[in-house]
């Protein structure tokens, strides 16, 4: 078996064509839609994603505010700024760029961001609302998870879904939104306190590796036919690596590569929220 690639790359370009249609719908009405970053520091990761992000607000016409602070910057000036874009108008959304630098209390400032502004579905009352099954905006990493394994018709309804990894972007809210009425899927939340990983791996039908430890996922460890989806991010070498090993692809029936699966559609779905947002403006 050699497993059909859930391409996130091909997918997240179909999802900004999508969104570019209901920009033209937002600009007829006379609204841009907008969305903030706050990137605080130096980490050469979260420079790129950052750069990424407003390259993809311009591809589909959202308007987009670049807000950098550096790396010995204060709690104080920190939350100045997210005050700034709590009172920009031409700001729908944002987000602050995780993580922040060492020294900087992460849940005081994302409890700053009004809620109504919260791109990333991050915010502490954002997460509330998803565990009380309310609207929100979703985390987008797993949302990204759950749109792409749709498009490509790995069935959710009754799936047995392992989440590897506990991490507050993705494995934690990943399991709310599988457990949700409209997904129905049973979600195994596994994590470093997990004795016996591949007992629980290989009962999978859908298996989501968000540890960050290279290679974590091994073939012997896939039922055949199973959907993989790989989300971790280290460097080895300089190399962006993945949690899954290879010849996973030899075993699973769908794989999500990385680079080219989530990482894009946690991008487009960054931009869905934007354009959510600005829609919301409107009812
Ligand atoms: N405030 C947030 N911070 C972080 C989040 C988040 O959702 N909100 N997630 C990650 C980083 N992240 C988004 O910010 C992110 C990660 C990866 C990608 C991506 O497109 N990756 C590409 C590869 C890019 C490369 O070559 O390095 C891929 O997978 O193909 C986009 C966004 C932590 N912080």
């Amino acid at each position: 078996m050699t497993a059909t690639i859930l391409d996130g790359w091909l997918t997240a370009e179909e999802i900004r064509q999508d969104l570019a249609k209901r920009v033209s719908v937002l600009a007829e009405r006379g609204v841009v839609p907008g969305l903030g970053t706050l990137l605080v520091g130096d980490d050469p990761g979260s420079h790129a994603y950052v750069t990424m992000k407003h390259r993809d607000c311009a591809k589909v016409g959202i308007h987009s505010i670049d807000r950098r602070l550096p790396a010995n910057a204060t709690q104080e000036q920190v939350e100045a700024a997210v005050a700034e874009l709590n009172a920009d108008p031409a700001c729908h959304a944002y987000l602050v760029q995780l993580p922040l630098p060492k020294g900087l209390d992460e849940f005081r400032v994302l409890e700053r961001v009004e809620q109504a502004k919260d791109a990333d579905g991050l915010h502490p009352l954002s997460l509330g609302k998803l565990v009380l099954g309310e609207p929100t905006p979703l985390p987008c990493t797993p949302y990204g998870v759950v749109v792409l394994l749709r498009r490509f018709g790995v069935e959710l309804n009754g799936a047995e879904v392992v989440v590897v990894g506990r991490g507050i972007t993705v494995g934690r809210p990943l399991g709310l939104i599988l457990t949700r009425k409209s997904e129905n899927s049973t979600v195994t939340l596994c994590h470093t306190g997990t004795r016996d990983l591949a007992a629980h791996t290989r009962r999978a039908d859908i298996i989501v590796a968000a540890a960050g430890v290279p290679g974590i996922i091994k073939p012997d460890m896939v039922k055949p036919g199973a959907a993989v989806l790989d989300v971790g991010v280290s460097h080895v070498d300089g190399k962006l690596t993945g949690d899954v090993a290879a010849g996973v692809e030899q075993v699973a029936g769908y794989l999500s590569p990385n680079p080219g699966g989530v990482g894009p559609m946690t991008r487009a779905q960054l931009l869905t929220n934007v354009v959510e947002a600005a829609e919301r403006t409107l009812l």
